[in-house]
């Protein structure tokens, strides 16, 4: 039996959700269990938390690093958030999408809203949100790696960024852990198998018409 020669462009997911709701947590079981999926890690000038990883969780650049990464055109987004600046590496998205290999973003709405601009084609939209502002409290509580005074202003923010969820394709509340895992799985099932993104589709498909 020949295999199918049906190819695919990779796919860009962006997970989006205010600071708590758990997009990190989510995107992490993710990542786990799929061999075609890769993190973009992006460039950031925030100080590294305890557990962080240089090149893992960002890549920790102090604001001349990242102004220079914005002059030569080496990110495909970048926004300030939370008073710091933050950025997507281009070539490593490239490189994987040419290969067939999906990439991840943990980005906020204004890097969605640039990489909507650019490659539209490529994005899937989701946007996470916590299922009570109580519990988000909590779970920002939770982290305990931020200051309360840290905390208060996550919160302050959180209310602005979830008006932002009428500019993502999925909406997913995030109660239980792996439900909303599951649920991120579905969409990546079901975007993978859109039409567009296929290659070699034609003559797959004439091949299987074609008789003798
Ligand atoms: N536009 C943009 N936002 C980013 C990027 N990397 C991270 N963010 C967002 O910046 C915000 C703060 O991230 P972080 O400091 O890690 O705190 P978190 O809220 O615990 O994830 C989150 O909303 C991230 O999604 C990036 O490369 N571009
Ligand atoms: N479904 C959930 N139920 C309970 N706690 C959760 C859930 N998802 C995430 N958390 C916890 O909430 C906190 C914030 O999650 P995190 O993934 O860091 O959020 P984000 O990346 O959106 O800022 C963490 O302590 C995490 O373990």
């Amino acid at each position: 039996m020949g295999e199918s020669s049906i190819t695919r462009r990779g796919l860009m997911l962006v997970l989006s959700s205010p600071s708590g709701a758990g997009k990190t947590t989510i995107s992490r079981e993710i990542l786990k269990e799929d061999d075609n999926l890769i993190l973009s890690v992006s460039a950031t000038t925030r100080p590294k938390r305890p557990g962080e990883r240089h090149g893992v969780d960002y890549h920790f650049v102090n604001d001349a690093e990242f102004e220079a990464m914005v002059e030569k055109g080496e990110l495909l987004e970048h926004a300030r958030v939370f008073e710091r600046r933050y950025g997507t590496p281009r070539k490593p998205v490239e490189e994987a999408l040419n290969a067939g290999r999906d990439v991840l973003f943990d980005i906020d709405w204004q890097g969605t809203q640039q990489l909507s601009g650019k490659m539209p084609k490529d994005l899937v939209r989701v946007f996470i949100l916590p299922p009570s502002q109580e519990e988000l409290e909590r779970r920002l509580h939770t982290r305990a790696q931020d200051s309360t005074e840290v905390v208060k202003s996550r919160m302050a923010k959180a209310a602005d960024e979830m008006s932002h969820w009428d500019a993502y394709d999925y909406i997913i509340v995030n109660q239980q852990l792996e439900r909303s895992v599951e649920q991120v799985r579905a969409v990546l099932t079901a975007e993978r198998l859109r039409r567009e993104r296929l290659l070699g589709l034609e003559d797959f498909v004439h091949r299987l018409r074609t008789t003798g």
